[in-house]
């Protein structure tokens, strides 16, 4: 595995992934020739706020299977185009929240009391006592846009303050706000109350601009703003020259549109707090969120555990776990029906019943869209975490319906049916003893077989005598059978195969599928077959 860290990271990072044999780890000093050639054989990419990973710089990545941000904010990350390519993208939520946090509060009291100008007249052998009486925070107003992770943790720092704090996020519940001492108002009254005012939001189209000439209008005459989240929450121009006229007392800016700051409107204006980006860059952060981001994107490469990604919802390990044997036999309840089923594909029905059905689903119908894809056509490049995506792409409708009770107890069981020019096939499975898939029904027919190996799915007439003869043209072909199941049409189970007719799913002992090509077209000659497949899924 190649990794190629873009950004400096801490040395917690590198040491992760040294523990791998074989890893070879680019640091960013040892980027000679450009982060695009660097990429061309990567098989992961590790970047912060700096690196600008566009569709572009995608583009000369054509291994690349995951990109690592250490640290919250994936602005700078083209997700849309990591997500068309299959690459994987995530971040460490939570890591630097308190990092954040603590510089928001110094920030604060900062504004409140003018630290750096007491400091900086100072060290100019000024003693300037009288023009540097300042506030205390204390039954002050703060006003807080994004009540996340670091929102949280200013409020509780604030509360200790002896702050009233009001709070606005659309997607917050209202206990969480209430726990933490937080008055849910609309935004427009954080405007109108707040004598402080700090922003922890991502940048997204609702958030950028937040901060212009209109919001500023209607703000309390004096209120100091804070901001240490993304520099596009604020207009910058309109906030200087606001900060100019006196409407607004104050500001302390860690984050900006152009990063690093090369000019601004905020330079030389005395009441305007600037720092380059650092309020999550601490040493328990940065260890915190290296260690974090280093052993997701390896648990990725190695096992496809997908953790705090951004482009797929967030699952736990635990979650994961639970249901990574359901990911593998979508994939592969996907590849058998697609192998199965000739015609071109329309519609993808896919349908979860039972515990499967009250988790995350998206991984399982990624795998399974990936599956059928994959079989479909050779050079697929879907994979579970763009096939949905690819699929949209090529017009094909995917319909998802969850039901989380059966009666009967019948465990977790994945549906899919396909709808293609030719009619519609449907196959269902279940996971058994804990990793084993299990073909349960095809076209309506009833069956339990494994989804592993190589398997010959023979439609044949119900009449006697037919396996046998299965039986005696694999062994006079030297094919070894390892399981034979057998399934029959009943009345009124489908549509699609007529009464009369009789499934057998074989699992047959060969290397490779095409050693038993030989034994599937003599049974092709066998009168009472009615259509034959040989389907390799792989060993499990
Ligand atoms: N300066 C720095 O070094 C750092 C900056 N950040 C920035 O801070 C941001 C917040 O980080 P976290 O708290 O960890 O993220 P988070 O995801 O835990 O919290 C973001 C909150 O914003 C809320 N939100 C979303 N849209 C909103 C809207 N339109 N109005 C109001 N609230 C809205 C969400 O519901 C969520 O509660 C990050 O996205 C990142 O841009 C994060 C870490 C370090
Ligand atoms: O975590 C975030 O969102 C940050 O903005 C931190 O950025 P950095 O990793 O310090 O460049």
């Amino acid at each position: 595995m190649k990794i190629v860290l873009a950004e400096k990271v801490s040395p917690a990072t590198l040491a992760v992934f040294q523990q791998e044999p074989g890893w070879q780890i680019v640091t960013p000093d040892q980027i000679k020739n450009g982060l695009a050639a660097e990429l061309s054989d990567a098989d992961a990419l590790v970047v912060r706020s700096a690196v600008q990973a566009d569709a572009k710089l995608l583009e000369s990545a054509p291994k690349l299977r995951v990109i690592g941000r250490a640290g919250v904010g994936v602005d700078n990350i083209d997700t849309d185009a990591a997500t068309h390519r299959g690459i994987v993208v995530m971040n460490t939520p939570g890591a630097n929240a308190v990092a954040v946090a603590e510089l928001t509060l110094g920030l604060m009291i900062s504004l409140a009391r003018a630290i750096p100008r007491a400091n900086s007249t100072m060290h100019a052998g000024k003693w300037d006592k009288k023009s540097l009486q300042g506030q205390e925070l204390r039954g002050k107003t703060l006003g807080i846009v994004g009540l996340g992770r670091i929102g949280l943790e200013v409020a509780r720092r604030a509360a200790s303050f002896g702050m009233n704090i009001i709070g606005y996020d659309p997607f917050v519940a209202p206990v969480i706000a209430r726990e933490n001492n937080v008055t849910l108002v609309p935004i427009d009254d954080i405007f109108k109350a707040s004598d402080y005012l700090t922003l922890h939001v991502g940048l997204t189209t609702q958030t950028e601009g937040l901060i212009n000439s209109t919001s500023i209008k209607i703000m309390k005459k004096g209120i100091r703003i804070i901001n240490c989240a993304r520099g596009e929450l604020i207009v910058e121009q309109a906030l200087a020259d606001a900060i100019k006229s006196g409407h607004v007392g104050g500001a302390a800016l860690d984050v900006f549109h152009q990063e690093p700051l090369k000019e601004s409107p905020f330079y030389n204006l005395d009441n305007v707090i600037l720092s380059p980006h650092i309020a999550g860059a601490t040493d328990e952060a940065q260890e915190a969120i290296g260690i974090q981001l280093a052993m997701q994107v390896r648990d990725y490469l190695k096992l496809g555990v997908v953790q705090n990604a951004v482009n797929l919802p967030s699952l736990s390990h635990e979650e994961y776990k639970e249901i990574a044997p359901y990911i593998e036999m979508a994939d592969r309840l996907g590849q058998f029906l697609a192998h199965a089923t000739p015609g071109n594909l329309e519609n993808i029905q896919i349908s979860y019943t039972g515990r499967i059905a009250a988790g995350k689903t998206d991984l399982i119908r990624n795998a399974a869209i990936a599956g059928i894809f994959s079989s479909a056509d050779g050079g697929s490049t879907a994979n579970r975490i763009n096939a949905a995506a690819i699929a949209a792409e090529r017009g094909i409708r995917i319909q998802e319906d969850k039901k989380e009770f059966t009666p009967g107890g019948a465990g977790s069981v994945l549906k899919i049916v396909l709808h293609s020019s030719d009619g519609d096939a449907s196959a269902s499975a279940t996971v058994l003893h804990g990793n084993s898939p299990r073909l349960l029904s095809y076209d309506g027919i009833d069956i339990e077989a494994p989804l592993h190996g190589t398997l010959v799915a023979i439609r044949n007439h119900d009449v006697p005598g037919v396996v046998g003869r299965i039986g005696t043209i694999l062994g006079e072909q030297s094919v070894n059978i390892a399981n034979f199941a057998l399934g029959r049409a009943h009345s009124n189970h489908s549509q699609r195969v007529p009464h009369g007719q009789a499934l057998a799913v074989v699992q047959i002992d060969v290397p490779k599928a095409s050693s038993a090509t030989a034994a599937v077209d003599a049974l092709r000659r066998v009168e009472a077959i009615a259509s034959v497949r040989l389907i390799e899924l792989g060993k499990l």
